[in-house]
């Protein structure tokens, strides 16, 4: 599923927050997003994802203005992993994940056979199946995110959003995270902080910086000490990379 941004611009009052953004997305694609705090990367992904409307500027997704889809028919395509997102906590793990399949059924239907198996798969892939009767409140950070994780996945999305997938990961998860997602077959927008893990896990990398696209490319087009230094404000080396391999960064501490 390809996803087409033409000259997005959003802000609040007279704050521009995103400042005229273009962009595509193939089918299949792990497009990561990164820049500094501040930057734009939640509020470009929250446009992409149709959970925001642009002032000017329009986002299809497979052809279609997100604008005029129903949030219904858009939340069975499209699945948005937050940030830090809330849940209620008298809740198990499985309520959690179960709320990912809300979209697809309907006020009549009973839970079926398909929906248990979503459930269970996306507690699967997370490594979290164990903990399914576990009360929510009693997870540690890192579980929750996988947990919110796999309510994502139980949703069978075509297109999946994950803004900082990876906080309160460990390394362990945090690769695993990422290799899952790149090897699912869905057209994936990851923002993260990350910047070696954005090289070794995404297509294409898009910089944002001051609410405006500074840079797209692969991550070895991308990812240059000019652009550290000018974007992200540190001394880095870049691994010398050659097309079949991705940069590796050594940040220096002068
Ligand atoms: N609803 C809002 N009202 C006012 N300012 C906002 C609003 N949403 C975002 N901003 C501001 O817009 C800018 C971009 O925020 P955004 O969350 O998109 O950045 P980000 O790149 O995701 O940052 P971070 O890496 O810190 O998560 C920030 O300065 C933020 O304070």
């Amino acid at each position: 599923m390809t996803i087409e941004a033409h000259n997005l611009v959003w802000g609040v009052g007279r704050k521009t927050i995103v400042r005229d953004v273009s962009v595509s997305v193939q089918k299949g694609e792990t497009l990561g997003l990164i820049g500094p705090n501040g930057s734009g990367k939640s509020s470009l992904l929250r446009l992409l994802a149709g959970l925001r409307q642009p002032r000017s500027g329009d986002v299809r997704i497979n052809g279609q203005d997100v604008a005029r889809v129903s949030r219904r028919a858009l939340a069975r395509q499209v699945a948005f992993v937050q940030q830090n997102a809330a849940t209620d906590t008298n809740v198990s793990v499985h309520d959690v994940v179960k709320l990912g399949r809300t979209p697809h059924r309907s006020a009549l239907a009973g839970w079926s056979a398909a929906d248990e198996a979503a459930v269970s798969n996306a507690l699967a892939q997370v490594d979290m199946q164990s903990r399914s009767g576990q009360a929510w409140q009693t997870l540690s950070g890192g579980e929750r995110q996988r947990v919110h994780i796999a309510r994502a996945l139980a949703q069978s999305p075509i297109v999946m959003f994950l803004d900082e997938p990876t906080n309160h990961l460990d390394i362990h998860h945090q690769i695993e995270i990422l290799r899952m997602v790149r090897d699912l077959p869905l057209t994936s927008i990851v923002a993260l902080h990350d910047l070696n893990l954005a090289a070794m896990f995404c297509d294409r990398i898009v910089v944002m910086q001051d609410g405006a696209l500074v840079a797209c490319g692969s991550p070895g087009d991308v990812l240059t000490e000019a652009l550290l230094h000018s974007v992200f404000r540190v001394a880095a080396s870049v691994s010398a990379a050659d097309a079949s391999e991705r940069p590796h960064i050594r940040f220096r501490s002068e």
